[in-house]
């Protein structure tokens, strides 16, 4: 299947509905990136309780070497984490949205950011204390507070770290039922244009699959190289320019591709 895509095309307006990707045929000279949590996993209520399908580590290594090597996971999870969660496969992989940076088989982990500065991880740990109910992730390079399991702090959660955002410099972002700081300068789309500069991504046109507000980044960079944003799960205003309805169509599409 050819596709035509123009990084300047019109969005899709939120009600329009969004088709299926493209197949990633041979010689379509496509490559793909990956989202983690509410793409390649259902959404848990704690980060700790994902569930890894477990053919899934083999299946993302199998695509990978059939793409030749032009397959990244890009997720705000710190590589460290993937890497236990996926049990080490040796395929391209960025963390921490952006701050962390891996080529397919690399040991070393090439920092993008710097990390938080320490007493702005203790402000936001002894928030999520003080706010019980609440879970701090501290990653390499960013830190977050889950308020999955007490909704009704989100509003003062954003306020907090907006604020703490504001007197220090940061980036705040907020995902589902969680809220990261970050240093300015690397997210989701940094990530995508730092592969997009190396072989094997070079000079192919990429689709980056995720759900999350925090994949928009990385729908609008695979814009910029002529390829194209899929987003997962119901429509919603976005850069994305396909759509699959569920984690579960996402590894049927998957499994197409192999
Ligand atoms: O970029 P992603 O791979 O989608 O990672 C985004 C965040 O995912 C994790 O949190 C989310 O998933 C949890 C498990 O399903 C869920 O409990 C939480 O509410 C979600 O926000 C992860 O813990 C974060 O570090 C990632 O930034």
């Amino acid at each position: 299947m050819t596709i035509a895509i123009s990084p300047h095309a019109p969005l899709p307006e939120d009600d329009m509905p969004l088709s299926r990707p493209p197949q990633l045929g041979a010689g379509t000279g496509l490559s793909l990136f990956l989202d983690f949590d509410g793409t390649l996993v259902e959404i848990a209520d704690h980060p700790q309780d994902v569930v890894v399908p477990s053919d899934l580590p083999q299946a993302l290594s199998a695509l990978s070497e059939r793409l030749e090597g032009r397959l990244a996971v890009i997720s705000g999870r710190a590589l460290a984490t993937l890497d236990r969660l996926l049990g080490g496969v040796a395929i391209a992989m960025a963390g921490s949205h952006g701050g962390e940076f891996r080529p397919a088989g690399a040991v070393e982990v090439e920092p993008l950011a710097d990390p938080l500065p320490r007493p702005v991880c203790q402000a936001l740990d002894a928030f999520a204390q003080e706010n019980g109910g609440l879970v701090f992730e501290a990653k390499p390079f960013s830190a977050a507070v889950h308020y999955r399991d007490r909704p009704q702090i989100g509003a003062s959660l954003y306020d907090f770290a907006a604020r703490l955002a504001a007197e220090n410099g940061l980036t705040v972002k907020h995902g589902k039922m969680v809220v990261e700081l970050s240093m300015p300068g690397s997210d989701k789309g940094t990530a995508v244009n730092r592969f997009m500069q190396m072989p094997p991504f070079a000079g192919t046109r990429p689709l980056f699959i995720g759900d999350d507000v925090t994949d928009e980044d990385a729908f609008a960079a695979v814009r910029r190289f002529d390829g194209g944003g899929v987003l997962v799960g119901p429509m919603r205003r976005t850069q994305a320019l396909w759509r699959i309805d569920s984690v579960a169509a996402v590894h049927s599409w998957l499994e197409e591709q192999a």
